[in-house]
């Protein structure tokens, strides 16, 4: 009788539920909830208390939904009898944190804090703590703290510390409330499981946290902010646990509230970028795998631990025990592109595109590919939602170079496209130039499956084979691997997760191939974008006296 996994992936815009078959990973049925509060960027949800630059929150209720519909959806739309889902794993975007009471409801789901926006969540791409990462990582550098260098030298906005601190100076009440401050994954397991277990990824990765060191000391907590002292014993925790490990069970609440039966398995959540690793069947060294979505994560594995300047994060143990994980990425990938279909499509465009009945990004990509490389005479730095990797900095903004009353719509799609390429470039050559060899490249998310002409731009501009994940919801597959290794070798499941990797990922039979002519072209233009690159990212700081400029002007108007 066939076992089946399911893995949960909780993602920018959407949750999904996807069953898997253990023996063989074959997706047996979707079902995916868009949150309903979707990404909060201008208001709370009482749709009166405005959001300020820079803010992304979300609502946890919608959370909650996803267990609430997706699961029974995916179980009806399967026909599997819930009896042999021997386990459950989930995945989730990181940073992404809340403050919640001693009984694991969310602040921002009492009353009396309904309009305070630090209770709610902090997505990933909350950017507003930048000042305060900005003073983490000068504080940090001078006392010469350790923990720094396995962040690439500096921590980002995105990460835990500075997202409390921001809570802390701003809302002192919402901080002093919150009985803990926990990744939305850790408290998804919480929901389901009844245990507070905390991942042991989202820890290393967002939270500065070492398996053998533990988070930074006192001592620095106090130097960013004497209130900050006791912040790990009284807003954190240290039960954390490695990633392969059950959580717990899903409890007879949950069961009732899923449909799942009490008592299965549950993986110890993951960041869902790294989720995609096993999926995408990298469980050696020199593999890269760039998740490609709303962001880009590019994440591989070594023996060996060196200090790379601007990376995200090394974690030992992070992803397959045993290895070195590495992590890098690019804040704004999809996101370019949603902001360019949402902000600058002529109508006829849309018009063209209804007829034909593709989505406008497949019209745009159709379009943008009838150019070649270096034909629509752009040039753009892809920094939209600043940068991540290798300047790790959220204050940097976008640039396109060389538009003229020529300019159509699809050149500036397929530069912004090559732009994201050239990003990409860079995070690898600098993994290179600092040691770590990269041999192999494969891709998957969103992007890798959708684009086709993204991917031949990619391994153009990377000069280098890309292989694609075969399974198109990869984080999902990742986190039912997780769920089959909670299940253990005993219940039909596996005990190890390279194990369960082998047996339940694949890769497509397409690979793209670097076209010799079209990499001339892009080493070309990459010297050029290396050149922006350097001049706007550590040069010259025009980008942030221009944030300067805008933030004091509005201060000064009215409020609309
Ligand atoms: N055909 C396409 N080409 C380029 N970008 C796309 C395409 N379709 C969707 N996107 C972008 O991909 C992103 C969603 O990626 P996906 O992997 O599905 O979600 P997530 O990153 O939230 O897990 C959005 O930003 C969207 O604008
Ligand atoms: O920082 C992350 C991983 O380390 C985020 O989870 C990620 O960038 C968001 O992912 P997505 O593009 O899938 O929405």
């Amino acid at each position: 009788m066939a076992k089946y996994s399911l893995g949960i992936d909780f993602g920018t815009l959407s949750g999904r539920a996807v069953l898997f078959e253990v023996e063989t990973g074959t997706e047996v049925a979707t079902a995916i909830k868009e949150y309903t509060h979707g990404v909060m960027d201008e208001f709370l949800p009482d749709g009166v208390n405005k959001l300020s630059d820079n803010w992304a929150l979300q609502h946890p209720n919608d959370y909650l939904e996803v267990l609430k519909t997706a699961i029974p959806e995916v179980i009806q739309k399967s026909n599997i009898n819930p009896d042999d889902i021997i386990g459950l794993g989930i995945d989730f975007t990181a940073s992404t944190i809340m403050p919640i009471d001693s009984h694991g409801t969310p602040l921002c789901m009492l009353e009396e804090f309904s309009s305070n926006p630090h209770s709610y969540v902090k997505l990933w791409k909350h950017h507003a703590a930048q000042n305060e990462a900005n003073l983490i990582n000068e504080i940090a550098e001078c006392r010469g703290e350790k923990f720094l260098k396995r962040y690439g030298g500096k921590i980002s906005s995105e990460w835990l510390i500075p997202k409390i601190w921001e809570t802390l100076k701003e809302s002192p009440e919402v901080y002093h409330t919150a009985d803990q401050f926990i990744e939305a994954g850790d408290w998804v397991i919480y929901l389901l499981t009844g245990e507070f277990k905390r991942s042991s990824c989202f820890a290393g990765y967002k939270a500065t946290w070492h398996k053998r060191e533990g988070y930074p000391s006192k001592d620095f907590f106090k130097a960013l902010d004497p209130r900050l002292e006791n912040v790990v014993e009284e807003k954190l925790s240290n039960n954390i646990s490695s990633i392969g490990m059950k959580a717990g069970e899903i409890t007879k609440e949950s069961a009732g509230l899923t449909g799942l039966r009490p008592g299965t398995p549950v993986a110890i959540a993951i960041i869902d970028a790294h989720a995609a690793v096993p999926a995408a069947g990298i469980s050696e060294p020199n593999k890269l795998l760039m998740i490609m979505g709303t962001s880009t994560c590019h994440i591989l594995l070594n023996e060996k631990e060196v200090d790379i300047p601007g990376i995200c994060g090394i974690v030992e143990d992070g992803i397959i025990p045993g290895f070195m994980a590495y992590e890098a990425g690019q804040s704004c990938v999809g996101d370019h592109f949603e902001w360019f279909i949402q902000n600058c499509i002529p109508t006829e465009y849309e018009r063209k595109a209804r007829e034909k009945n593709v989505h406008i990004h497949e019209f745009l990509t159709e379009m943008a590919s009838k150019i070649k490389p270096g034909e629509t005479g752009l040039l753009a730095l892809d920094w939209w939602n600043g940068n991540r990797s290798t300047l790790v900095d959220a204050n940097l903004s976008g640039v396109i170079l060389g538009m003229n009353l020529q300019t159509r719509p699809e050149e500036i799609y397929r530069c912004l496209i090559e732009a994201t390429a050239f990003g990409s470039r860079v995070i690898v050559e600098n993994f290179r130039e600092h040691g770590i060899p990269i041999e192999e490249i494969y891709a998957c998310g969103g992007i890798a499956e959708k684009n086709p002409l993204m991917m031949q731009i990619y391994a153009d501009v990377l000069n280098i084979d890309i292989k694609i994940a075969d399974s198109a919801q990869t984080a999902a597959l990742g986190s039912a691997i997780f769920g089959a290794v909670a299940a253990g070798g005993s219940r039909g499941g596996y005990d190890t997760i390279r194990d369960a990797s082998k047996a339940m990922s694949r890769v497509k039979d397409k690979v793209y191939r670097p076209i010799p002519e079209n990499a001339n072209v892009y080493n070309e233009l990459f010297k050029e974008y290396e050149r922006l690159y350097n001049y706007f990212g550590l040069e010259n700081n025009i980008m942030k006296k221009l944030i300067r400029i805008k933030n004091e002007r509005s201060r000064c108007s009215p409020k609309k």
